[in-house]
């Protein structure tokens, strides 16, 4: 099993504010599969991801991936893990103001050892034309797709996006889920991704929800559509 997670729990605040957010999770996830993750607000979802990509750390249970368990690893190991791997993208897309769009990019090839070549990942994109302006010169779009370059440009093993089109219209939330989608399949790329867009679970190949903090659903999906035959 690629990425194993095993009764992940995790609980924020002490005494009578304490809230058990994540209540003992159990999932796995192929290499190469497409996985959503849906869930009402608050039910733990960004919670599970950031465990997954090591932003935070679970309380208990363990996480392994190929077989190597997080917790096994030192410092260095997990740096190491997170830089290499995993790519992020999140709802708000979080580039450096002050960097161009190539070299938001370029962040993220600093990262790796076998990093996509910039121009043609910029091309792929639809930014080559833009790669000089800053991002608050570009649409919404523009600037998640930059977010997307610079986590695909180390091209990571798995990809986690937290609601990636969250903050983007339908045309360009498809735009995304295709770019997303063609990574995938073009790279054999992992992806987990948060959603609260339930269309979003027809393109995907497991769709696990969580409600309060437990896994109510987990099964893969045998009539998967195209992103544009998504409707919402
Ligand atoms: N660092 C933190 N400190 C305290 N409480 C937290 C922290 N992070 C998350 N929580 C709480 O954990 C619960 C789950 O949050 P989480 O963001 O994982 O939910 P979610 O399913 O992703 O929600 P949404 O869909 O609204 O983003 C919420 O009640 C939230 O307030």
């Amino acid at each position: 099993m690629f990425l194993e997670l095993s009764q992940i729990k995790r609980a924020f605040g002490e005494g009578e504010s304490r809230v058990e957010v994540l209540k003992g999770i159990d999932l796995q996830i192929e290499k190469g599969e497409f996985c959503v993750l849906l869930g009402p607000s608050g039910s733990g979802k960004s919670t599970l991801l950031n465990i997954i990509g090591g932003i935070d750390t679970a309380d208990s249970g363990y996480i392994s991936i190929n077989g190597e368990k997080t917790a096994d690893m030192n410092e260095k190991a997990l740096t190491k893990y997170r830089r290499k791997h995993l790519g992020y993208i999140f709802q708000m897309y979080n580039l450096i103001p002050n960097l161009n769009i190539k070299e938001n990019v370029e962040v993220g090839a600093y990262l790796s050892d076998s990093p996509l070549e910039v121009d043609e990942l910029l091309k792929t994109l639809g930014l080559y034309e833009h790669r000089h302006k800053l991002p608050n010169q570009l649409s919404g779009g523009q600037q998640q797709r930059t977010a997307i370059g610079r986590a695909l440009v180390k091209n990571p093993d798995i990809l986690l996006c937290d609601e990636p089109t969250g903050a983007l219209d339908y045309k360009t939330s498809k735009e995304i889920l295709a770019l997303i989608n063609d990574v995938h399949n073009k790279y054999g790329t992992t992806v987990v991704m948060v959603t609260h867009n339930d269309a979003i679970k027809n393109m995907a190949d497991r769709v696990v929800s969580l409600r309060d903090g437990m896994i109510r659903k987990n099964y893969l999906n045998e009539t998967k559509l195209t992103v544009d035959e998504l409707e919402w």
